[in-house]
């Protein structure tokens, strides 16, 4: 018996001094590989600054001797969420991160990121690069996305997000489809002119316990200040994003006049924006992106934040293909996510995904975490190819020489 533990026990150490070396030695990555496709959503999809019939997507792969890590690049094709587009993402992969990336190499994904801080914004092209080294490190250790990234839930909670609808009664039937496939969170897109009434005829339709939230995305300012605090008597979980993408004093003035939680997307970009946004109390809840704030290494970082200041924080979505849904799940595994995310289905929004399998809901409003190694889903590179528009390889020798 107690030869068997102590075996155990040196099998413990073992593994973790394993661990400590791979952590020192270079993770190997050889080559990159582009592939832009364009991937019809199934409706189009309308917010505040637009509306996005397709998405356009880079998916990056990274490779090592015998791994490779993947990831999508979330940018959409106008720089109207944020400044970039799919266009600069491919741009700065090509000319500045990749090339620095095969050249100096790192020990670990969290190197990533301090080696393109030099390098201002362009939070999502660093973001694409990114996450495919960490998905490549999980499976050179043979452990999930989810446990490298030191996420503890089995299973998440999500919600869907619901576009600016041609009128009231299309809304409601959406709404009405999305609660009984059990989604914990219903999200309504608003700007001015689509506000008021939307949420009276969710409520009354739907009663007052249904979760409801409002994302403006950046549609008002403080001049709406008397409609914004009208919005306090729909019991809304919170109010995403009202006034503007790169504002948090105003944002600070409206929450100490609103009862409405204030959830910021647009305006955080890192864990030092977060900092400063919950130090002036401009939002009570943060919204966080991979992409929008430059990769995991950030998102946890900003997650981690969160936590110890008892924030919570949820999983937002920029109508991601398979790839970036696995990507999605993952970190929100993580504790402080205890809010319902916008990871929905694959189907919401495509009639057949990059990746096997989809991602579906594993009872109502939940989805559960991959426990293989990566991001746990293979890729259906048989509808990639079908949808290629550019695709390029850049290899370590061909960068160095
Ligand atoms: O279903 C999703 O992926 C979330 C959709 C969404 O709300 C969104 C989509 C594109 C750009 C910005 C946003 C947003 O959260 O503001
Ligand atoms: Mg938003």
């Amino acid at each position: 018996m107690l030869v068997i533990y102590m075996i155990k026990a040196w099998q413990l150490k073992l593994n973790k001094i394993i661990f400590q070396i791979k952590d020192v030695t270079y993770m190997d990555i050889n080559q990159v590989l582009l592939q832009r496709i364009k991937m019809p959503l199934k409706s189009s999809f309308e917010t505040s600054f637009g509306k996005v019939t397709e998405k356009d997507i880079i998916v990056v792969r990274v490779f090592s001797e015998d791994k490779v890590g993947i990831a999508e690049s979330v940018a959409m094709p106008f720089p109207i969420y944020n400044e970039e587009t799919t266009g600069t993402v491919w741009y700065m992969l090509e000319h500045f991160l990749i090339p620095q990336l095969l050249e100096k190499g790192v020990k670990h994904p969290r190197d990533v990121f301090d080696m393109f801080s030099y390098i201002r914004r362009n939070n999502m092209a660093k973001a694409a690069l990114e996450m495919a080294v960490w998905d490549l490190y999980s499976k050179q250790n043979g452990l999930s996305l989810s446990a490298v990234l030191g996420g503890t839930r089995k299973e998440i909670e999500v919600g869907v997000s619901i576009g600016i609808e041609d009128n009231i009664d299309d809304l409601l039937i959406k709404v009405n489809h999305f609660l009984n496939e059990g989604y914990k969170k219903i999200k309504v897109k608003i700007k001015p002119g689509w506000d008021i009434e939307p949420l009276r005829a969710i409520r009354n339709k739907f009663g007052d316990d249904i979760p409801l939230m409002a994302d403006a995305n950046s549609a008002y300012t403080l001049n709406d200040k008397a409609l914004l605090k009208e919005l306090d008597t729909f019991n809304l979980m919170m109010v995403e994003q009202p006034l503007a993408h790169d504002d948090i004093i105003d944002h600070a003035k409206l929450q100490a006049e609103m009862k409405t939680p204030i959830c910021l997307d647009e305006s955080i970009h890192s864990v030092e924006d977060a900092r400063k946004a919950l130090e002036i109390e401009a939002c009570k809840i943060i919204n966080i992106k991979i992409g929008r704030v430059g990769g995991l290494t950030e998102a946890k970082k900003i997650h981690d934040l969160c936590e110890e200041r008892d924030v919570p924080v949820w999983c937002g979505g920029m109508l991601e293909a398979g790839i970036g849904r696995a990507h999605n799940i993952a970190i929100a595994s993580l504790s402080n996510f205890t809010i319902p995310g916008d990871t929905s289905s694959s189907s919401r929004y495509f009639n057949e995904d990059i990746i096997f399998p989809e991602v579906t809901l594993s009872k109502p409003g939940m989805i559960s975490v991959p426990e293989r190694p990566g991001i746990g889903f293979d890729i259906n590179n048989e509808l990639i190819n079908k949808m290629i528009v550019n695709d390029k390889t850049f290899t370590k020798a061909t960068m160095i020489s």
